[in-house]
């Protein structure tokens, strides 16, 4: 993970450990939330079982393939692996003109059909470091408030 996101991490998880797969479509803005605005490329592996949460990253400004991010989502909810896993979404690249806001990826990614794991969508812009922190935040007390 790229410094800047595991200070993030850091602050919010303390020294709790959890399983996060980071996902999404290229160019969505995976690289730039794990490493800051650097180009240094992410070490990190993807491994589905025991994975506590998903991360799934859209590019809000890229309307042309929001039903492409919205079949990949699904495709990957249906994977026996993460049927467990609860979901943050970012909505990034919220500082872009046209990015749609959180209502609208909402209805694009139809986040209202997930009815048997606890989900939450942000808005981020991933180069400002904005609602990153928050959306960590949402997922570290349902993550915590679901292992007690
Ligand atoms: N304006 C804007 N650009 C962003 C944002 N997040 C990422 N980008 C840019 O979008 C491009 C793709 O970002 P990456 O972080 O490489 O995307 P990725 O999801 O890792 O892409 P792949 O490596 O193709 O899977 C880069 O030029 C980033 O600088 C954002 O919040 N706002």
């Amino acid at each position: 993970m790229g410094i800047v996101f595991t200070r993030l991490f850091s602050s919010v998880f303390g020294n709790r450990e959890a399983r996060i797969l980071v996902l999404g479509l290229d160019n969505a803005g995976k690289t730039t939330i794990l490493c800051g605005q650097t180009s240094i490329r992410p070490y990190w592996r993807c491994y589905f079982p025991n994975t506590q949460a998903i991360i799934y990253v859209v590019d809000s400004s890229d309307t042309d393939r929001l039903v492409t991010a919205k079949e990949e989502f699904h495709a990957i909810l249906e994977e026996d692996e993460l049927k467990g896993a609860v979901v943050l979404v970012y909505a990034n690249k919220q500082d872009l003109p046209g990015a749609l806001d959180d209502a609208a990826i909402t209805e694009s990614l139809e986040l209202h059909k997930i009815k048997s794991r606890q989900w939450a969508i942000f808005k981020t812009s991933a180069i400002k470091g904005e609602g990153l922190f928050e959306g960590l935040d949402w997922l570290s007390n349902t993550l915590k408030s679901g292992s007690s």
